[in-house]
């Protein structure tokens, strides 16, 4: 496409970026409930890409919540801005050829469905952390279920506002049956040949 300001033609494409570090970018976007295991498997999926010379980037609520979404809550009207401001954030690391997880509860097929619609469907992989809500309890890593369930935190994922499985997610995994390693594995096996450059 000519563009009218003559600069506009010299800017670098994706594909330079992509040639560049050597992958395709990705966003490997991870559902599940509070303490299904997200957080814990988007860090070992990224050491294993970086070990292999694998550029990725986690956005999961300690980096978006705690900053450009810090004026949001968990009004269904607060999770929708929250899940879009992510998806556009992840498309541009999609679009620098970074390999993308984003790690939030995303609660419903029409958040995910529109998170797919901004990325890109082909670039986006959908990703159930299927662990049961009886073993995301039992952990109650932070303590909110307890909260919840005593009704000191209201419209909590689960406990007092829904959670929709996904439809046709790549990849379901459930953590209290497989270990972190195993669903690394799983993880490995689906991504590898959607990044790796010939
Ligand atoms: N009401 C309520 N419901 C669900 N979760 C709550 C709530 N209040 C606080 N939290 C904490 O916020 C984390 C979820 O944030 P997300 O951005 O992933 O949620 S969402 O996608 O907008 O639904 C979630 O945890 P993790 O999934 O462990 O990150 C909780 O730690
Ligand atoms: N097989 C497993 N896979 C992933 N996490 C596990 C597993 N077994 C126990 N856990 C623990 O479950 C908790 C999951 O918490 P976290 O990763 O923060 O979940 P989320 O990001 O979905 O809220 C962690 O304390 C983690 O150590």
């Amino acid at each position: 496409m000519e563009h009218i300001y003559p600069i506009f033609d010299k800017m670098l494409t994706r594909s330079d970026k992509e040639n560049l570090l050597g992958q395709h970018g990705l966003m490997i976007w991870f559902t599940g409930l509070s303490g299904s295991g997200k957080s814990t498997i988007a860090i070992a999926l990224e050491r294993e890409l970086q070990k292999r010379h694998l550029l990725c980037r986690i956005l999961d609520g300690d980096n978006i919540r705690s900053g450009i979404n810090n004026n949001l809550g968990f009004s269904a009207e607060d999770r929708t801005e929250n899940i879009r401001r992510i998806a556009e954030v992840g498309k541009l690391f999609v679009d620098t050829g970074i390999i993308t997880i984003a790690a939030f509860i995303s609660p419903n097929n029409d958040l995910r469905e529109m998170a797919a619609d901004i990325i890109g469907k082909d670039d986006f992989v959908e990703i159930y952390i299927s662990t049961p809500i009886e073993e995301c309890e039992r952990r109650d890593v932070k303590g909110l279920y307890a909260k919840a369930r005593k009704g000191e935190i209201k419209n909590f994922t689960g406990v007092s506002a829904p959670f929709e499985a996904p439809l046709h997610p790549a990849l379901s995994l459930d953590t209290s049956k497989l270990s972190i390693e195993e669903s690394v594995g799983r993880l490995l096996e689906l991504i590898l040949p959607k990044v790796t450059k010939i």
